[in-house]
């Protein structure tokens, strides 16, 4: 005996590392004032990569057992690697983009399916070249905890064709620490107050950017590498002397819809991690030192969306 339910599954594979060597590179993405990237060599592309399939017809290996619609996610991780062996693009927008397609094409059994794809960076070693100085490796990489660009796009069907029907490509984890030039002041003081007026204070934050394409067919035409996103952000917060974190991700979101015409929107998830300070030199007032502050910490959000 079964209580009738109403049932929202999806099911599949998280984190399927690959490291595909020799990738085609990127080439000829156009220059912005904030950035001195126009591409990369794609020697080392990795990424891990989830699968979730959507939809009903599986509903029966749930409620019944039966696994006739049910395609293993082992398979789904062979699928992925396979595809990344053959795979002749240089963006992660373009793998996602292939690989959504041939699921739905070689499985009838998926109605939807949304994946996501997760850079996992590694950055070229900087070694000597001869009379040359020192210059990027091009066999030797280092894998970095720095910032990443993560895409997620959904795939379904549509008559006889295959469309992406949502999606969202972003940059992650920043972490960028500013020691002079950000401000909070003139916030509500009342009884629960305690935060003293800074009209200097050292602004750390954690931050992660998604944007939006008008129009999904951009991600492969126009593509906006999330590399020059990162140094919109940073030319930004480098040049800006905010207020707070609100308006510092507001001009940021202006910065980058200004300079991304393709962009429709772009939001912001901002931790702040502002440390607490604990002594200045008597000597020279530029001279401080700051601590771990209560545990807890601001969170900050926005959406601009371009107004049509
Ligand atoms: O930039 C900031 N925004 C806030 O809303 C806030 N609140 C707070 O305590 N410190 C800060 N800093």
């Amino acid at each position: 005996m079964h209580t009738e339910s109403n049932y929202l599954i999806s099911y599949g594979k998280a984190r399927v590392p690959l490291y595909r060597v020799y990738a085609k590179p990127l080439t000829n993405v156009p220059p912005i004032p904030e950035s001195a990237f126009t591409g990369r060599p794609n020697i080392l592309f990795a990424a891990e990569i989830d699968t979730e399939v959507f939809g009903q017809n599986f509903l029966p290996a749930y409620t019944e057992g039966d696994n006739t619609n049910v395609v293993a996610t082992d398979s789904m991780k062979n699928f992925i690697l396979r595809h990344a062996l053959t795979f002749e693009g240089a963006t992660l927008e373009e793998f996602l983009d292939q690989l959504g397609r041939q699921f739905l094409k070689t499985y009838v059994q998926m109605e939807r399916i949304r994946l996501t794809g997760r850079e996992l960076p590694f950055t070229a070693a900087s070694v000597p070249q001869g009379e040359h100085g020192f210059g990027e490796s091009d066999v030797l990489f280092k894998r970095t905890n720095d910032d990443f660009t993560q895409v997620s796009l959904t795939f379904e069907r549509a008559d006889n064709t295959l469309l992406i029907s949502d999606h969202l490509c972003s940059r992650m984890g920043l972490q960028l620490l500013k020691v002079t030039g950000s401000s909070f002041t003139r916030f509500v003081r009342d009884a629960y107050t305690t935060l003293p007026e800074r009209v200097d204070r050292p602004l750390f934050i954690y931050l992660d950017v998604a944007w939006k394409y008008s129009d999904p067919a951009a991600m492969l035409s126009s593509y906006v590498p999330s590399e020059q996103v990162r140094d919109v952000i940073l030319t930004v917060f480098h040049e800006f002397v905010s207020e707070s974190i609100q308006h510092l991700v507001h001009e940021m979101g202006q910065r980058l819809l200004t300079r991304f015409p393709q962009m429709a929107e772009v939001s912001f998830d901002a931790q702040n991690r502002t440390r607490d300070p604990l002594g200045e030199s008597e000597t020279d007032s530029r001279v401080k030192v700051y601590s771990d502050p209560f545990p807890a910490y601001g969170l900050i959000k926005l959406t601009l969306t371009r107004k049509q």
